[in-house]
Formats: C-alpha cells, structure tokens, sequence
C-alpha cells in the first residue's frame, strides 16, 4: 500500500510516518496464521467468541455451526460461543442454540443493573458472561462468515504479546434487494466516522474498517474500558484505547470481504447521529475539545406519511433519544460468584453527565 499520494495542486500528500509504520508493523492478513497453528499458541489460554443477535434467525445458526464445526469440534481453538439474545422478536436464540451455541437473554446477565437498549449493551453483557482470556465479537448478520474471521482476529493475539485489541477490515459490498455495489457498503463509516476521525484522531486514520463489527480483544484490556450501550461502542472503544493503550497495541487483519443485511437510511441516520454524539463525549471527555453548550441529544426525522395530513408537511415525525448511555468498566465490578455472570450492580449512566437539552 503506498502511503503518498499527489496532491491536486501536485504537492505530495502523505499520512504520519507513525501511521505508516503502524501500518506495516500492524496490520495482517487471515491467512498468516492456520487454526492448527493458534492451538499450539494458545499455551493454556482461553477463548470465547461473543456473537450479539438481535432478530438474527436467518443467519446466526450458520455462523455458530462454521465457528463449532472448525474452531471447537475439528481445531480446539474457541473454548465457548456465545450468542447474546438482544431483546429479539424472531427465532434467534433457537436458532442460535440449536446450532450449539450459549445463549443468554440480554436482560438476564447482571439482572439486577438498570435495563439498556442497543448494541453495545449486548456485547457488554456478552462479555459480562463470559470466561475466555481473549474474546472475538462477531456480528450475527453475516452471509459471508468464514472461520476464517476468527482465525484471523486472533492471530495476532495469540502471536504478538505487544497487541491487546485486533479490528477486522475486509471489502464491504452493497448487496441485497436487485443492487450491488462492489464497495458500496460501510456507509456510516464513509460518511460520518472516517471524516471526524480523521479530523480528531488523526493515529487512527489507518484502520480500513474503523466501524467494523468483528474485532478481538485480551480481556483484561476489554474490562477496563466502557461500553457505549448502542452503536457508538465501536467508535467508543477505538478511542479510549489510542487514548489509554496506544496506537501499537492496536492491530488490523483482513478478513477479505463482508457482506451483512443493511439497514435504512434513516436507521443509519441514528446510526450516525449516536456515533458522533460518542465523538463529541470522548472530544470534550479528554480535553480535545471544550463545549459550554452541549449538543441536543433528541433527532426527529420524517417519513412518508401513512396516517395522513397532521404535521402540515404529510410527513410522519419520527423521534429518537439519543442520549449517550455507557456501560461502566466491567473491571470495577465486584465478582459476587465465580460465574461470569455473577457480577454485582455496575452504573450505567448518562455518559458526561449533561442532561439532554430537547431540541
Ligand atoms: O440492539 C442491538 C442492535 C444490534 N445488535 C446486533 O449487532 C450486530 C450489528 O448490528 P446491525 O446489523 O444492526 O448493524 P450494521 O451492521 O447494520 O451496522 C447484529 O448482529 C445485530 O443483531 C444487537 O445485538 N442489539
Ligand atoms: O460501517 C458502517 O457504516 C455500518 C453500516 O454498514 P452498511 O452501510 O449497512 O454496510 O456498519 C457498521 O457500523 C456499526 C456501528 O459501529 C457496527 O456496529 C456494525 O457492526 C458495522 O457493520
């Protein structure tokens, strides 16, 4: 990969000479590693695979029997799968568990804590309840899964002591519904969070994937930071670790190409609305960024009416809280049992403490 490029004006443009180092010395392939090789690294450590599915039914039995079948039954390298149940309304936690798959209810992990919503709650408590040293997260929409995915998240974890965290990266298609674009996909992250990474966090500006769903990482590295409880968590995590770890303890492999079921544009809207309402917290949360008046936290958005005249514009308002909730370090929880689980009561609170101004 070449890390100049011309300018318009013919100056030559270029990333940091850290960046491109961190990127020869830390990003990798899949296929350095094979599975056989991983379970003579392992040397006793353990590994649990956290797949978080919120009406997954169509495709998280598959992912589970490709991660059993390579990864448990034939290559002893995955020592637990879990699938954390997010609230569904379909067949996920059957589906999941007949493929052979943990399942816990989200809600029913550290029960006793006040109820969250979204994504980064599921893998939060995905963590909370299970064992495994390192831990791969997967998201459970995938239609192109391959072992291949772990392997690769894990490579590095299993083979480079310096590495504490490993994001997938991989080709991202638009498919689904007569269309398909190549690279189309990842539209949050082209849009929204490579921009203002670039801007703010200038070190992350190597990671292909920064919003990927699929990433591994060492426990006690994974405990000691927050969750953003809806899909901030990603965006969330990569800060607080260039900011507490470092930019060498981060890693990216490729895991070739990725292609998942794609939501609305408006529910990217959301999407994009809670990415960086967690930009701005982290921004001001380590004093890269001073805000006397913080930002609304409620969108209202429009879709074609369906009941008629009301607004005055025939369009349905359609609101959405986008209060930042974060799941406190599990690190700092009392252990109330041996169980993974058992963890005692953990804050989640409104991240920055300000109360959301309404719009
Ligand atoms: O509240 C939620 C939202 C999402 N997910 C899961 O998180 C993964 C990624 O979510 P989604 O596919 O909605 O995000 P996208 O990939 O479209 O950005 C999927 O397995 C979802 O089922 C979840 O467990 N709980
Ligand atoms: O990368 C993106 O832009 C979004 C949306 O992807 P698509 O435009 O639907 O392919 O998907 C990612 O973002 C979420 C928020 O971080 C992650 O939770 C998802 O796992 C990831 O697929």
């Amino acid at each position: 990969m070449h890390a100049t490029r011309a300018g318009s004006d013919g100056h030559e443009l270029a990333v940091s000479p850290e960046i491109g180092t961190w990127l020869e010395r830390r990003s990798g392939r899949a296929d350095d590693w094979t599975a056989a090789e991983l379970v003579a690294a392992k040397r006793g450590r353990t590994v649990s695979v956290v797949i978080p599915a919120k009406d997954e039914e169509e495709t998280v039995g598959e992912i589970v029997r490709t991660i059993r079948t390579a990864l448990v039954e034939a290559e002893p390298l995955v020592d637990e799968v879990l699938v954390v149940d997010s609230c569904s309304q379909d067949g996920t936690a059957d589906v999941a568990a007949d493929a052979g798959a943990l399942v816990v209810a989200q809600d029913d992990v550290l029960p006793a804590l006040p109820r969250c919503r979204g994504k980064g709650e599921a893998l939060w408590k995905g963590l909370a309840a299970t064992r495994g040293e390192l831990v791969a997260f997967v998201d459970g929409d995938l239609y192109d899964f391959t072992a291949d995915y772990v392997v690769g998240l894990l490579g590095p974890l299993l083979t480079r002591p310096g590495v504490d965290y490993v994001k997938g990266f991989y080709h991202r298609p638009l498919a689904g519904e007569g269309r398909h674009e190549a690279d189309g996909g990842g539209r949050v992250t082209e849009l929204v969070a490579r921009p203002l990474l670039n801007m703010f966090w200038p070190e992350l500006s190597g990671f292909v994937q920064p919003l990927a769903g699929e990433y591994a990482g060492r426990r006690e590295v994974l405990e000691a930071i927050p969750f953003v409880t809806h899909y901030g968590v990603e965006v969330g995590h990569l800060i607080d670790l260039i900011e507490r770890r470092g930019l060498d303890a981060l890693a990216q492999v490729d895991l070739g190409t990725r292609t998942h079921r794609h939501q609305t544009t408006q529910a990217l809207g959301r999407m994009s609305a809670q990415i960086i309402l967690t930009m701005l917290d982290r921004l001001k949360r380590y004093g890269r960024l001073s805000m006397p008046v913080p930002p609304a936290t409620l969108l209202a958005q429009f879709q074609r009416s369906v009941a008629g005249p009301g607004t005055g514009i025939e369009r349905d308002l359609v609101l959405t809280d986008l209060t930042l909730e974060e799941r406190d370090p599990l690190a700092g929880i009392a252990r109330e049992s041996g169980g993974a689980a058992g963890r005692g009561a953990a804050a989640a609170h409104v991240a920055g403490g300000d109360l959301p101004r309404t719009a």
